[in-house]
């Protein structure tokens, strides 16, 4: 794994966001795989304004998200969809036909999830995945558990999760109890993994992913077995750790 010790947030998002621009210029029709939450939103600000003084060019670049709460439809502000569009593909030359996010409305859990493996599958492969950090060391919506999951599945989101993204929502009632995730499989394929994180109420999960035992318990540990990582971290949320 490849840690990379940023000073603070935007110091992170700069850093990333330099990473996926090489990406873009090396492979101009490469597939990103996407994140929504806070902390890739300074990373995709970067772009657009890399973009808007024409350093890059997206036309050619496909996208596939990590994943969306199951019954939100693209329209809905909490919906990922509706965040993918406003804080980076509204702003940017990408095709909107390329870029994929979970059928949140959906309702058969085998059919949004097979679908979406089968998006993946046709794609050719991801070859950059941007990831944050669950405070409880989830990636994509992969929540602590006895197994790994492979493939996009269904989940029930943990109170940790729920207690985190109510901020986001009027009420804690209204966050969705479930999601559609790619899985920890769907995540591993990719030839490239980005991993943001910023603050020192991430410290705990990062150090657990970078030093802990590789465990379901802590979905983003199985990253110590990707070949190609770089966790971008700032200060606070290295705090634990003696780096
Ligand atoms: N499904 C998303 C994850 O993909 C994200 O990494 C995590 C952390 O979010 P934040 O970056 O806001 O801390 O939140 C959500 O649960």
């Amino acid at each position: 794994m490849n840690i990379c010790k940023a000073k603070n947030y935007q110091d992170m998002s700069r850093k990333a966001a330099n990473i996926i621009s090489a990406q873009v210029i090396m492979k101009p029709h490469c597939v990103l795989g996407l994140a929504t939450g806070s902390s890739p939103i300074g990373t995709y600000k970067q772009l657009i304004e890399w973009y808007n003084k024409g350093d890059l060019d997206f036309a050619r670049v496909m996208s596939i998200n990590l994943d969306e709460y199951k019954g939100l439809s693209p329209e809905n502000p909490q919906s990922y969809r509706y965040f993918m569009n406003t804080n980076l593909f509204d702003h940017i030359n990408i095709d909107k036909a390329r870029t994929f996010v979970p059928n949140g409305l959906e309702p058969d859990p085998e059919k949004a999830c097979a679908e979406y493996e089968e998006i993946i599958r046709k794609s050719g492969g991801i070859d950059l995945q941007l990831l944050g950090l669950g405070r409880n060391g989830h990636i994509g919506f992969n929540e602590p558990a006895d197994a790994f999951a492979r493939e996009t599945h269904c989940v029930n989101l943990t109170e940790s999760t729920i207690d985190a993204n109510k901020r986001f929502f009027e009420s804690e009632d209204d966050v969705p109890r479930q999601a559609y995730t790619m899985g920890i499989g769907s995540i591993m394929k990719a030839r490239k993994i980005l991993v943001v994180v910023s603050g020192e109420d991430k410290a705990d999960a990062l150090k657990a992913t970078i030093c802990g035992p590789i465990t379901p318990q802590v979905p983003a540990s199985i990253l110590q077995l990707h070949n190609d990582v770089t966790i971008v971290a700032d200060e606070a949320a290295l705090s634990k750790m003696d780096i």
